[in-house]
């Protein structure tokens, strides 16, 4: 398998509308894509057409060698939604346990992951405390470490870093790194320009148009500057004058 996600021309929208415009990327195995656009660009609907949620309006969406949507390859997508779908009256050990037990890990290999996706974002102390007592923040932080529990081939974290102060964003950027070394592939959206440079491959997307794509050194060297913010900056600029 050479690419885990193979997008190729996709164009994508609701009804009538067209969000996407002919969107090409491949993701190798073990690699960290990170997908940063303003807000309303984009991303969210690439992310949904990946996952087979939307049926390309033309091209091709291939997952792990299968065309999308295919509902048996979902299980092997680990998934951080931006919207928050937690049980308030349950703890964050009993939330774990329930969607770990959803996405088919086992009982006894729940008792060790919990504890160890709790680990990584700073929960372990919290775990038996209800939902309705957790910040925004720490609720954040637990839709993470549900993502991580199944230990999927494909991660896909939408806004992995929101709310999340810098010491722990440097934490679940280790772990992240830790995943993708032992082959795991990583789809994240951001805003936070620091997330795309820790990333292997970085997509820019505005107005639903791929404007840049590249590594981080690559981008940077390609438009004579120093960071992916400024990258990002001349990329829009471009695209306006175009
Ligand atoms: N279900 C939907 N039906 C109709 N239009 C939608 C729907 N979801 C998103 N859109 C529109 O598609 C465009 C892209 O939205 P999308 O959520 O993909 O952007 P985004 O880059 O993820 O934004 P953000 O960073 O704010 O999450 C926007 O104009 C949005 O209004």
């Amino acid at each position: 398998m050479a690419t885990v996600i193979n997008v190729s021309h996709l164009t994508q929208g609701y009804g009538k509308t067209i969000v996407l415009h002919d969107i090409s990327l491949q993701v190798a195995p073990g690699q960290i894509l990170a997908l940063i656009g303003p807000s309303g660009a984009g991303k969210t609907t690439l992310v949904s057409a990946i996952m087979g949620m939307l049926r390309p309006k033309s091209g091709t969406v291939e997952v792990l060698d299968t065309p999308m949507p295919d509902r048996a390859l979902l299980a092997k997508i680990g998934y951080m939604a931006q919207t928050d779908a937690l049980y308030d009256e349950l703890t964050g050990r009993e939330n774990l346990a329930f969607f770990g037990t959803m996405q088919g890990v086992l009982k006894i290999e729940l008792k060790q992951r919990i504890p160890r996706a709790a680990a990584v974002v700073d929960l372990q102390g919290d775990l038996d405390k209800p939902l309705k007592d957790y910040s925004g923040g720490m609720r954040r932080r637990l839709s993470l470490a549900i993502a991580l529990l199944a230990d999927p081939p494909l991660l896909i974290l939408d806004e992995p870093t929101v709310g999340i102060d810098p010491e722990l964003r440097q934490q679940i950027w280790a772990e992240l790194h830790r995943m993708a070394k032992r082959g795991i592939t990583i789809l994240l959206t951001t805003h936070v320009m620091e997330d795309a440079e820790e990333a292997d491959q970085v997509m820019m997307i505005r107005q639903g148009a791929a404007i840049a794509q590249g590594t981080p050194a690559a981008l940077t060297a390609q438009y004579h500057v120093d960071s992916i913010e400024q990258v990002f900056l001349q990329a829009g600029r471009d695209q306006d004058a175009r």
